[in-house]
């Protein structure tokens, strides 16, 4: 028996549709939003209707017959800390995206329109390993304060789903191999799965881990702590500094990995150097999730946008490459990781989880 799935990824300015025939993309499309569309919302749950219809109507333009679905899967957001896997979209799911019990992002939207258009369909509807996947080590929650607590949020969906595809590559069960991931992308984030479970990672949404094309990762605290009460700059200023615009935006002016790389190859010798810095975070990280796997590392995986450039590839294979072999995926695949979720639900291949 074959399923159809329409999975939907809602990003900051987009938003990105696929539909699978169990594996197969039968099409995919990327909706974009400019920012005066955008600006009309008050919040981002107050774009969940208009962001649905924009979806039904990308189906409907590619004559696509909705009645064929079997399931939606959408993108999950900043839910509570939750294992990762598959959940059915509950009332509770619903109320805590809308909520954003660990914040705003777009990805909030995921659950949200996922449910609606599955129960005007009468089908199922789930979320996938959510940006708040936390499998953390209890010793790894330790901040270095009882005030204060280590937090789970990375690029779960992708990291698990290459994870997953190193492992049926290789022959072997994800829950059997230990895996260092690092997924280099707007934002980055380096796990140690650990025989399937994440055991740390970092709050790649928030001033942790290494700093990013958009955002600065850890800072000195003391002084953070001394701009903080500068009175120079507002509390939302700040926290611009750490998500949107920290890391090489802020010491270059650009996101764009590839633009940089090009300079630095013409002999910027300034963005070289910050290149060369961000190489550095990234491989200090990897070894770092090394030792919290005690040395014994199967493999090291290279993900995201940035995986594509040669040049980050030698540099970190350079740092980490003695600590175990190294394979790169780059770029994404949410879309199918989407699919593939809500596959191994209606597959049996594991039961939906509650949230
Ligand atoms: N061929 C390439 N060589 C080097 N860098 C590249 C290449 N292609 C894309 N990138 C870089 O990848 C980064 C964007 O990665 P990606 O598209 O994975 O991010 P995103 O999806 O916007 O954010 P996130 O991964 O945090 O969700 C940009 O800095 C871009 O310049
Ligand atoms: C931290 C995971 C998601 C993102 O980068 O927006």
């Amino acid at each position: 028996m074959s399923y159809r799935i329409l999975v939907v990824n809602p990003g900051s300015t987009s938003t990105k549709i696929g539909v699978y025939e169990d594996e197969n993309l039968l099409f995919d499309k990327t909706l974009r939003h400019s920012a005066e569309e955008l600006e009309k919302f008050d919040s981002i749950p107050a774009q969940k209707d208009w962001r649905r219809k924009l979806v039904m109507k990308a189906l409907e333009d590619q004559g696509f017959d909705v009645k064929t679905l079997s399931a939606v899967s959408g993108r999950g957001g900043l839910l509570a800390p939750i294992r990762g896997g598959t959940y059915a979209v509950s009332d509770r799911l619903v109320r805590d995206c809308t909520v954003g019990v660990q914040g705003q992002h777009a990805s909030n939207l995921g659950g949200i329109i996922a449910r609606e258009i599955g129960d005007r369909l009468g089908i199922p509807s789930f979320i996938v390993d959510p940006v708040v996947v936390d499998e953390l080590s209890d010793v790894a929650r330790y901040a270095g304060h009882p005030l204060f607590h280590r937090t789970s949020i990375f690029h779960a969906l992708n990291q698990k789903a290459v994870a997953k595809r190193y492992a049926k590559e290789h022959g072997r069960k994800y829950e059997d191999l230990n895996l260092i991931v690092c997924h280099m992308g707007g934002g980055c984030s380096i796990g140690a799965h650990v025989h399937g479970s994440v055991v740390d990672t970092q709050n790649a949404l928030d001033g942790d881990g290494p700093f990013s094309p958009e955002r600065s990762g850890s800072l000195p605290t003391g002084q953070l702590v001394s701009l903080c009460f500068s009175g120079k700059y507002t509390a939302g200023e700040v926290r611009k500094m750490l998500a949107g615009h920290g890391g090489l935006v802020a010491y270059t002016g650009s996101n764009d990995m590839r633009d940089l790389l090009k300079a630095a190859a013409e002999g910027d010798k300034e963005i070289a150097a910050t290149v060369d810095a961000f190489h550095y975070q990234i491989g200090k990280e990897v070894g770092a999730m090394a030792a919290v796997m005690k040395g014994k590392v199967d493999q090291i995986i290279l993900t995201g946008g940035i995986a594509y450039g040669q040049e980050t590839v030698d540099a970190i294979t350079d740092m980490v490459g003695w600590i175990a072999p190294i394979t790169v995926y780059p770029g994404e695949d949410e879309l199918l990781a989407l699919a593939q979720g809500a596959l191994r639900v209606l597959n049996g291949e594991e039961p939906a989880r509650v949230y």
